[in-house]
C-alpha cells in the first residue's frame, strides 16, 4: 500500500528539495510543493520535481474571484498535479469553477481553517470562535460545490469524514511528538490523524529539518 505521507518541501532551493525527496522517497507517497517553492522555482521547478516519480501535490491555496482562480488553474493544467488546493472561503462559485478548470485526474481540495489558527484567531477575524463548527460548515460548502475534499486539522477530520464518507481529507499540522509544533496550533500525531479518517498526511519540518530525513520519515511510517 502507498504511504499516506506527503512530504512538504518548503524551501526555495530546488537542489535541497530534490535531495530530501530522493532521501525519503521510499517512505512517502508524494511530494507537496507550496508557495515558497513555487514562487522561487515556478512551473519549471514543479516539472523538475515530478521527474523523481512521486505524485505532486501543488499547495497554492488559491483564493480570488472565480474567473481569476479558474484561469490560474487552466494555466497550471500542463503540470497535471495529483492534488491542488484552493480556499473554501472563496465561496461556492469559486469552488465550482476551480473544479471545472482542473485536469480530470486532479483532486481539488478546499482549505477550511488553517492549522496555524485557533479559536482566538477565529474571533479576531470576526468568526464564531469554534474551529470545529467552522471546519464542518466549510466542508459542507466544499462537498456541495463538487470539489473532492478538504484540508482540515486532525482534530476535526473524524467529524468531517462522518459527514462526507467518500471525501478526500488532507491533514497537515501533524507532529510525531509533542512539544515542537512551531507555528502550528491544531496539532495531532500521524496515527491519530489516520485513525480519524485522513486520506493524506502532510508532514514537513519533522522530516525536512531532522538530522536524518530518511530515518525520520521511516520512523513516522512505522507508527502508521
Ligand atoms: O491548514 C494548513 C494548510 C496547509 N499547511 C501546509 O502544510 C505544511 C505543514 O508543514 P509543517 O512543517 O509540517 O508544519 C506547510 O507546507 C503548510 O503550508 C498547513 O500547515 N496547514
Amino acid at each position: 500500500m502507498n504511504s499516506p505521507i506527503y512530504v512538504a518541501l518548503d524551501t526555495p532551493d530546488i537542489d535541497r528539495a530534490k535531495a530530501i525527496a530522493k532521501k525519503v522517497q521510499s517512505h512517502v507517497g508524494g511530494i507537496k510543493l507550496g508557495l515558497e517553492f513555487f514562487m522561487a522555482n515556478g512551473r519549471h521547478g514543479v516539472h523538475a520535481m515530478a521527474e523523481i516519480g512521486l505524485p505532486i501535490f501543488l499547495d497554492l491555496k488559491l483564493h480570488d474571484i472565480p474567473n481569476t482562480v479558474a484561469k490560474a488553474i487552466q494555466a497550471l493544467r500542463p503540470l497535471d498535479p495529483a492534488i491542488l488546493t484552493v480556499h473554501a472561503a472563496g465561496g461556492r462559485a469559486m469552488l465550482e469553477d476551480a473544479k471545472a478548470a482542473a485536469p480530470t485526474g486532479t483532486k481539488v481540495v478546499a482549505v477550511t481553517m488553517l492549522t496555524s489558527l485557533d479559536d482566538s484567531d477565529l474571533r479576531s477575524v470576526g468568526f464564531p470562535p469554534d474551529p470545529h463548527e467552522q471546519v464542518l460548515r466549510l466542508a459542507d460548502l466544499a462537498k456541495s460545490a463538487g470539489v473532492d475534499g478538504i484540508v482540515c486539522s486532525g482534530a476535526e477530520v473524524k467529524a468531517a469524514r462522518k459527514a462526507w464518507k467518500d471525501g478526500f481529507f488532507v491533514v497537515p499540522g501533524v507532529r510525531p511528538k509533542a512539544g515542537n509544533s512551531g507555528d502550528q496550533k491544531r496539532v495531532v500525531t500521524p496515527r491519530a490523524a489516520l485513525d480519524g479518517g485522513a486520506s493524506v498526511l502532510v508532514i514537513g519540518r519533522p522530516i525536512t529539518q531532522a538530522d536524518d530525513p530518511d530515518q525520520a520519515a521511516r520512523a513516522i511510517e512505522a507508527t502508521l
